[in-house]
């Protein structure tokens, strides 16, 4: 269901604030629709958390933007000590302001919004959840986190995302309303496949996303500053030129004050694995010009689906 709209308060706070992000643009390709990354700046007040968001998706749709993505855990801080104060239940949209406030802004500005994550409650338990809207405000897909992040190395990180959160058990692929587009040049390029951070780690997930028809894969992420600046921008070309298609992630922004330290650096990534536009680790919206020919060019030029061995390593 669509939320009716914004809290008065809400809006009045947005006009206020919405000068104050940076934004990067960034227009290589001629390309067919923007995307916009926002990189928030989360804090313990929600209701901050849903302004600056709000805020931050306007300025994205102001520079152009049709697909908004915002980062892993936007509305609250990545710590179990916020987990369960902060989770709402999607099936009581009327009483997650989350939910409405992403139906709002998806309705009113006519795009698609892959919202991030954020705790979802739902039967006693809680998930890493991403929901994505339609440019009608209508939820069209729930994606909620597979690879939970668990690590311990010693010296360095030890965090158990499985503590505090169950795994869901289902790949996410949207057919947005992209698709639809008369300019686009089939019907599966509006398809996009959801990841949450850890998710990226696992190649088999965004070859499923290609095999089925994906064009994109949006993660929305908080790599941390240990296995982030190793691996984060990797992880984001290999899973890009794996399956030539693009890649885009959103993270928050860094919080240096925080218990988790946040990497930051959202990125578009495309079929070659070129990196197309990127952040560093402050607050920023991000916005990009996606050409799905690029798609097709490279899949023609090095088909690698056709150069596949599966007799070998598939059997
Ligand atoms: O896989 C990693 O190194 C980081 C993953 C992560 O930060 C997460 O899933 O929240």
């Amino acid at each position: 269901m669509m939320a009716s709209s914004t809290p008065s308060s809400l809006e009045h706070t947005m006009l206020a604030a919405s000068e104050q992000v940076p934004i990067i643009v960034v227009a290589i390709y001629c390309g067919q629709f923007k995307i916009g990354l926002c990189q928030l700046s989360v804090t313990s007040e929600k209701n901050q958390n849903l302004v600056c968001a709000r805020n931050s998706i306007k300025a994205a749709v102001e520079c152009g933007a049709r697909l908004v993505v915002l980062p892993e855990m936007w509305n609250c801080p990545y710590s179990n000590d916020y987990f369960a104060k902060f989770a709402e239940d999607f099936e009581n949209e009327d009483a997650s302001p989350t939910f409405s406030m992403l139906s709002e802004a998806a309705c009113s500005h006519g795009i698609t919004i892959v919202g991030g994550s954020v705790p979802e409650s739902s039967d006693g338990r809680l998930y890493n959840t991403s929901c994505v809207f339609g440019p009608d405000g209508k939820l069209k897909a729930k994606h909620r986190k597979i690879h939970l992040f668990d690590i311990e190395i010693p010296g360095d990180i030890t965090f158990k995302e499985s503590d505090f959160f169950a795994a869901g058990d289902k790949p996410t692929i949207v057919d947005t309303d992209l698709a639809t587009d008369k300019q686009l040049f089939n019907a599966d390029v509006g398809r996009i496949g959801i990841g949450i951070c850890h998710d990226i780690r696992f190649p088999e997930l965004a070859a499923l996303y290609r095999a089925k028809g994906a064009r994109i894969i949006c993660y929305p992420g908080a790599f941390n500053i240990s296995t982030g600046e190793l691996l984060w921008e990797v992880m984001q070309r290999a899973r890009a030129a794996d399956n030539q298609l693009f890649v885009a992630t959103c993270s928050p922004s860094r919080d240096s004050s925080g218990s988790y330290a946040i990497w930051g650096h959202s990125t578009l990534v495309g079929p070659s694995g070129e990196i197309i536009a990127t952040s560093g680790h402050e607050e920023t919206v991000v916005v990009a010009e996606i050409d799905y020919s690029k798609i097709e060019l490279q899949r023609k030029g090095l088909p690698l689906d056709k150069q596949k061995r599966a007799d070998i390593y598939l059997s």
